[in-house]
């Protein structure tokens, strides 16, 4: 079975509960705002670490839903984090996120080179109580395609 370039196993899914658990973004540009309701959504208390935002960031901020540090990433940001985002557009600062939650036993998405992290974003859809989360080998498309196809699978009248 291939795992996608740079992986030698699949990925391991797992339901996070995150309610009331803190992640810490680091880079809070357009990828994280594409992935900053998820975890609103899941009650996590996160805080975005970044010196400029994407609108959708800003606004999270003003409504107070999550903590905005509007500065570079320092040594020490990801304390008591569960979970991490390296999302800068930076190589050099994500690397440098990664190796803090790695010597913290945090696991940490590398937006920019996902081998190299220890978490990947899947790609998810909800239909009445059931969460549905696709990894597609490293290919967002595909695993895009396939979430929608499941979710109007589960929406038809057989399956749902
Ligand atoms: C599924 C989805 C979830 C989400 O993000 O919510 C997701 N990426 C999405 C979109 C998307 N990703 C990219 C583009 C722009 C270009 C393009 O179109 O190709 C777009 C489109 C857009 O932005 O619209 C480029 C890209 N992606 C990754 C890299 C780096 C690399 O592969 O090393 C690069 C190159 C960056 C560069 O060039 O530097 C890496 C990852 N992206 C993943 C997830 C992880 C598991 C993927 C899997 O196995 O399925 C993984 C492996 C790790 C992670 O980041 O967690 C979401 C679609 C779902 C939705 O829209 O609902
Ligand atoms: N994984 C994915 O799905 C995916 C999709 C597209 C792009 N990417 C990759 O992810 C990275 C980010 O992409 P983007 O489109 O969000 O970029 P972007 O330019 O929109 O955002 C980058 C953010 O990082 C911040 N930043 C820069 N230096 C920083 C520092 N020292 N500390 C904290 N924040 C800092 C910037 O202020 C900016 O807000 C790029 O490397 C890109 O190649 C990944």
């Amino acid at each position: 079975m291939n795992h996608g370039p740079g992986l030698s196993h699949p990925p391991y899914p797992s339901g996070l509960i995150l309610a009331g658990r803190r992640v810490v973004i680091v880079g809070g540009g357009r990828v994280a705002a594409r992935r900053l309701q998820a975890f609103i959504d899941a009650g996590a208390a996160v805080t975005v670490v970044s010196p400029e935002v994407d609108p959708a960031v800003r606004e999270a901020a003003n409504a107070g839903t999550v903590t905005l540090l509007e500065r570079e990433y320092a040594p020490g940001d990801l304390s008591a984090a569960w979970y991490a985002m390296a999302s800068t557009d930076r190589p050099a600062v994500n690397a440098a996120v990664l190796e803090e939650a790695t010597a913290a036993r945090i696991f940490c998405v590398r937006a920019d080179d996902a081998p190299l992290g220890t978490a990947w974003t899947p790609a998810v859809g909800h239909h009445q109580e059931t969460t549905v989360a696709v990894l597609a080998n490293r290919d967002p498309e595909r695993s895009r395609r396939t979430r929608d196809r499941l979710l109007e699978a589960l929406r038809s009248p057989i399956d749902g």
